[in-house]
């Protein structure tokens, strides 16, 4: 368990103080991949630099398994760097090495004696699938590749948790699949905690299990990613959604004279086997015009997005959403008569 507890962070500068971290409070559970999403300047980089005790915060605390990192003693800070594993979004690995030698740097730094390090170095390039790689350099190695190499050495010394930085951000499609997949399931076998920061909302979609969305230092919204999902917040939340699903009304849609209520229906999970839309327009004598609708797949669960133009009289039609609304849809009024 991660308990991030009020964590700020000020930068002093030429042009004047800066607030990188605002109070941040995040808690992770053991086993949990969670996600830190953020635009550019958000401090999402500060967090994981605090996190992996590259920067002390100016307040708050960092407990993990009960120990708290910033007050960690500098004769401590190598135990503790040990069991948090990082990987970068530039790989960092050393281009004179070969990847056995990169993964073999860690346990050589820890002391480990060669018979141990080449067991282990053996069994983690199996874990990541690069054994028929262990001799080749980085240069010849695709930038997928240089990732798996990344996460092996980052696991050399059996962390508990492992921070991820844009991980997969200058990785191709397919690439990003085969390391998100990989991370699931290291994730799954050793029972690794992960921290991830990404400014890709897909990547949070695929793989974490709760987000935090990040904004000028501050946590501005939070929660299981199937929630924010269906149920977004801020505003900055709903933009990051939009670059995954895109709800907006088709462009050749905009010019269809509408009749009545426009509105977006959300469902997810249950909701997606009821016939709600028939229930309503029996139950509150309406006529719904299906204008868009997609259904998309969020980590196996159906999430879908209907725009409806409903008509009837006023008092219905509020009946009608009120009704949606109970039953679990999300609803957005994009627009009325
Ligand atoms: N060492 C530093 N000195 C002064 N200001 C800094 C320093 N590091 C970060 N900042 C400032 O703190 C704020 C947060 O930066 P940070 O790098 O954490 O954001 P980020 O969300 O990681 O952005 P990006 O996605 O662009 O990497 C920014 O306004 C940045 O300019």
């Amino acid at each position: 368990m991660i308990e991030i507890s009020g964590l700020s962070k000020k930068y002093h500068t030429a042009q004047g103080t800066l607030t990188a971290l605002d109070n941040v409070n995040i808690q992770v559970k053991e086993g949990e991949i969670y996600g830190v999403i953020g635009p550019s300047g958000a401090g999402k980089s500060t967090l994981i630099r605090t996190l992996n005790l590259l920067e002390k915060p100016d307040q708050g605390s960092i407990i993990i398994n009960g120990q708290d990192l910033t007050k960690v003693t500098a004769g401590k800070l190598r135990n503790n760097r040990e069991k948090i594993g990082m990987i970068f979004q530039h790989f960092n690995l050393l281009t004179s090495r070969t990847v056995r030698g990169n993964v073999s740097f860690p346990l050589e730094i820890a002391g480990l004696s060669r018979n141990k390090r080449l067991k282990k170095v053996a069994y983690l390039l199996e874990l990541v699938g690069l054994t028929d790689r262990a001799d080749h350099y980085p240069a010849e190695l695709s930038g997928g590749q240089k990732q798996r190499v990344g996460i092996a050495r980052a696991l050399a010394n059996d962390p508990g948790v492992l921070l991820s930085d844009e991980a997969t951000s200058s990785l191709d499609p397919e690439s990003t699949e085969a390391v998100l997949n990989l991370l699931k399931r290291i994730r799954d076998e050793l029972n690794l905690t992960i921290i991830l920061i990404t400014h890709e909302m897909d990547v949070i979609k695929d793989i974490c299990d709760r987000v935090a969305v990040m904004e000028k230092g501050k946590i501005i919204e939070e929660g299981k990613v199937i929630d924010l999902f269906a149920n977004p917040q801020q505003n900055l939340t709903r933009r990051f959604i939009r670059t995954v699903i895109d709800y907006n009304l088709p462009e050749g849609l905009n010019n269809i004279k509408q009749q009545g209520q426009l509105i977006r229906v959300s469902f997810m999970g249950e909701s997606t086997h009821q016939p709600l839309i028939s229930l309503l327009v029996r139950k509150f004598h309406l006529d719904a015009n299906i204008l868009y609708g997609r259904i998309d797949d969020i980590q196996g669960i159906p999430f879908g997005t209907l725009i409806l133009d409903l008509e009837g009289d006023d008092q219905s039609i509020s009946k009608g959403i009120e009704f949606l609304s109970n039953n679990g849809l999300s609803l957005e009024v994009l627009a009325g008569e």
